[in-house]
């Protein structure tokens, strides 16, 4: 089996001429944190949408444990083990955490059909270890629809995290959150790091620097540079990308 949870070969697409993703190629070990960054318009997301099945690639490969998994349908692809947190929360907001959390582990289809079957010691067990790691053993009797707006960014990791993933994405988890909330993101990415793979597209430089080990920077579709946050900031054509851009130079 690959030491890779997650690669990508030469991965592009084109929207007409234009090549938003040009030939990536990335190697993220199991248990491995990356961040991705890059100004607005590097291809960032468009990465993740190849990765998750969203949008077709029409060049490479994206291999998953060393498994060949590019352009199958989106919901395969999750089933396969790549986990995706988008933004818009996807949360039962009159459910409480907890029951949030156990809808999400069951396989068996429909809300209430998953709330009423019986769940093993082990399962149960996993549910709470899971609301500790994203920091909501608090608020584990909490209708959802009550939780603030990092709360339900923690749900949802929550609920991803549920169902075992081997590799997560996560796209500007920090978007909209407060400092102190962000801060608790930060510790959560931290608590996960080494067990879980992820991938993170982040722009708060900040943050990056507390959760990173490390970055791959995309400009104009290809990989500019890779490699510590140090690493990083000091590199010249890094800086020469960002120019004029606070995303770097700023923090
Ligand atoms: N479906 C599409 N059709 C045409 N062009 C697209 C499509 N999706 C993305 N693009 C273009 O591809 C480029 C990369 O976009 P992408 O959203 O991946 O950048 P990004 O690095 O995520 O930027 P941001 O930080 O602003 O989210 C942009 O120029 C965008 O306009």
């Amino acid at each position: 089996m690959s030491v890779y949870a997650l690669e990508t070969e030469a991965l592009g697409v084109s929207f007409g001429r234009f090549r938003a993703v040009d030939g990536v190629s990335l190697k993220v070990a199991k248990g491995e944190l990356r961040v991705l960054l890059g100004a607005n318009g590097a291809g960032k997301t468009t990465l993740m949408d190849l990765i998750s099945g969203r949008t077709r690639s029409t060049s490479g490969r994206v291999l998953l444990n060393g498994r060949d998994v590019t352009n199958l349908r989106e919901y395969r692809i999750a089933r396969a083990g790549i986990g995706r947190k988008f933004q818009i929360p996807s949360i039962f907001t009159g459910l409480t955490v907890r029951q949030n959390i156990e809808v999400a582990q069951s396989h068996h289809p429909g809300v209430f059909s998953n709330l009423r079957i019986g769940r093993s010691a082990a399962d149960r067990a996993r549910v709470e270890e899971v609301i500790d790691l994203v920091g909501l053993s608090d608020q584990m009797k909490t209708e959802a629809g009550t939780l603030s707006h990092g709360q339900i960014q923690w749900l949802e990791l929550g609920m991803l995290m549920i169902q075992s993933p081997d590799v997560i994405l996560l796209d500007e988890p920090t978007a909209g959150m407060t400092q102190a909330e962000t801060g608790k993101t930060a510790a959560i990415i931290n608590r996960l790091k080494g067990n879980q793979t992820m991938l993170v597209v982040e722009h708060d430089m900040a943050f990056v620097r507390d959760i990173a080990e490390k970055i791959t920077v995309l400009h104009l579709g290809r990989v500019l540079a890779e490699g510590t946050v140090a690493e990083i900031e000091s590199d010249a054509a890094v800086r020469a990308a960002y120019l004029g851009s606070q995303e770097i130079s700023a923090c």
